[in-house]
């Protein structure tokens, strides 16, 4: 049902298209004949939250509850004034069902095919600017103007997006396009000969037009734009049909404008990450948090010594990344050999790390080095040395203490020049309280100690990581939304780096867009349980010592004197006997 305008002589019209204009010229929607009315004084026009109300120009006076608007909404039941009339809109309850003027049908009819033919125009997957520069052109050439141009305004600065062909300066400063952005309101100038002032408007004169029209375009939070429509001599003036059918166009080229903004500012941010990133990337690792920039220093003051580092650190920290690190700058020309003493059941361990003689055991078919020798000139590299089993400690021992190996089912040792890296999750120090770890292998392994730190307190690292991983994937998403940084930002990790990855991983493989949201990640709706305080406080109180011993490079007494507590203290924070 329709609204309708009740006019100071008491006729009725119906508005039953999206926008009227109203005015004394008989071209005009609504015509007005009164004492201050000009050929096109207002425009009314309807969107989603309902009527509207504008001037159409420069110097048309429209007033609601006696004081002059730029732009008003206006309520079933309002009365405004244009001149020296008044006119009420009325809801459609209020009024009598009008029969649907025949022009309704032809004009909607219009709207389609043009809408019709504008999107499949734009269907077509191309770069979102060159998208944008096709939209403005089929609008141009859907409301048949010489000229076309979308102009975005932030505060004074106005800069034209795409223009369907040279644009001077001048025609973008102007006061129709202010108007249209300080107001959000459209403006329709039939024919700028009758009016004046808009006759020598800068874009008027600089385009040489004769008729104009100026759409605000709203593109989600982004500052207004507006779509600036201009026809030349020897083209009929824009009509309110026109302008109706422009403002169609123009939010499809809205929800363009959006989209390519969003794809800007995600480039943009993908740019500045892509930079931090290679900023930040020391031996394959990337952060640049305090606590990573402080391991790198550890690491690259350790690399060249011959000391054995244990490497601490929760599960999933990168603890191999950091052995790795270690062994490319220590300069030795040998491999890394890795081993992963949780993996190996015990009856492999053995012979893996020393080899065997021909005939040592059945099935042993020939000479064979083990690992230890592998890494003869290099690094060895113990990963998850806590799980190893008691029985072969002794024999560990004697490899690091000697630095010779005896392969099994032989009785001379061969010299090996190594480096030991030994990493692990499990608190050594109460294996040995427990008899479950050699007390003295320990004091070999960890002749200095590297703390790796976990995910949860390494600040904005998350993201630059989840960016890495995003990249090199080479999926479809580009990027995360702004939720999904902030669930990243917020997630404690538990599984740390490695439980970063997999999710980003996932995501990027599940995501169906450009972006990536938090429910891809899996993430936003679960809540950590809280912590009971004193479990916290003591989690804190150990991260925090931990990481003043690794700031004063491993020296306790240091660590203790620079938290200003006793050496006692400090062992018992670590839950250490001293
Ligand atoms: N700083 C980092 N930057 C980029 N990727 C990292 C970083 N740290 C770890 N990773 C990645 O996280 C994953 C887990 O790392 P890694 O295996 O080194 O952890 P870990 O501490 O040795 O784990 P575990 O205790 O289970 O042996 C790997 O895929 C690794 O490449």
């Amino acid at each position: 049902m329709s609204f309708l305008l009740v006019l100071p002589d008491g006729r009725r019209t119906t508005l039953d298209k999206p926008v009227a204009s109203v005015g004394t010229d008989s071209a005009c929607d609504v015509v007005l004949r009164a004492s201050g009315v000009k050929a096109s004084h207002a425009l009314l026009f309807r969107d989603a939250q309902g009527w509207s109300v504008s001037p159409a120009g420069p110097g048309c006076d429209v007033r609601v509850r006696g004081k002059r608007v730029e732009l008003a909404r206006l309520a079933p039941g309002d009365s405004f004034s244009l001149g020296s009339a008044t006119l009420t809109l009325l809801a459609p309850e209020e009024t009598q069902v009008p029969a649907s003027p025949p022009s309704r049908a032809a004009s909607s009819g219009r709207v389609l095919s043009v809408l019709a033919g504008f999107a499949s125009r734009l269907l077509l997957q191309r770069p979102a600017p060159e998208l944008l520069e096709t939209a403005m052109r089929g609008l141009a050439e859907a409301a048949g103007a010489d000229v076309g141009f979308l102009v975005s305004a932030e505060g004074a600065r106005r800069q034209v997006l795409c223009a369907t062909g040279p644009v001077p300066d001048a025609a973008v400063v102007d006061s129709l396009v202010d108007r249209v952005v300080a107001s959000g309101a459209p403006v329709l100038v039939p024919d700028v000969a009758v009016d004046q002032a808009l006759a020598s408007a800068p874009s008027v004169v600089a385009l040489r037009l004769t008729s104009a029209l100026v759409i605000p375009l709203r593109a989600g939070p982004a500052p207004l734009s507006a779509v600036y429509l201009g026809r030349r001599a020897g083209s009929p003036p824009f009509s309110a049909v026109e302008l109706e059918e422009a403002m169609a166009l123009s939010a499809l080229a809205a929800l363009l404008l959006a989209t390519s903004r969003e794809l800007t500012d995600l480039r943009a941010q993908v740019d500045n990450l892509t930079q931090r990133i290679q900023a930040a990337t020391f031996e394959g690792l990337i952060g640049e948090s305090r606590p990573m920039s402080e391991l790198y220093r550890q690491v690259e003051r350790l690399g060249p010594t011959a000391l054995n580092v244990l490497i601490q650190g929760e599960t999933g920290t990168g603890k191999e990344g950091v052995a790795r690190a270690l062994h490319r700058r220590s300069g030795r020309r040998g491999r890394l050999v890795a081993i992963n003493c949780a993996a190996l059941p015990e009856s492999l361990i053995e012979r893996e790390l020393f080899g065997h003689a021909r005939g040592a055991f059945s099935g042993a078919g020939a000479d064979r080095p083990g690992l230890v020798e592998a890494a003869d000139g290099g690094t060895l590299f113990l990963d998850e040395i806590g799980d190893m089993p008691r029985s072969l400690q002794s024999r560990l021992l004697r490899v690091v203490q000697e630095r010779e190996v005896t392969r099994l089912g032989e009785n001379h040792p061969r010299k090996v020049d190594m480096r030991i890296i030994s990493a692990t999750h499990k608190p050594l120090k109460s294996l040995v309280q427990q008899g479950l770890f050699r007390e003295d292998l320990l004091f070999r392994l960890e002749e200095v100690r590297v703390e790796v730190p976990p995910l949860r307190e390494r600040g904005d690292d998350v993201l630059l990581i989840a960016h890495h991983v995003l990249t090199q994937e080479g999926r479809r998403a580009k990027g995360f939304t702004q939720k999904a940084t902030e669930a990243l930002r917020g997630h404690p990790f538990p599984g740390n780096v490695r439980e970063l990855v997999s999710r980003v991983r996932r995501a990027a493989i599940l995501a169906s867009g450009e972006l990536i949201g938090p429910a891809d990640l899996e993430l936003g709706g679960e809540q950590t349980p809280l912590q009971p305080l004193d479990e916290a406080r003591d989690a804190f109180v150990l991260r925090y010592v931990r990481e003043a011993i690794a700031r004063s490079g491993g020296s306790k007494k240091e660590a203790a004197q620079a938290l200003g507590i006793g050496l006692r203290s400090l062992f018992r924070y670590l839950g250490e006997g001293e």
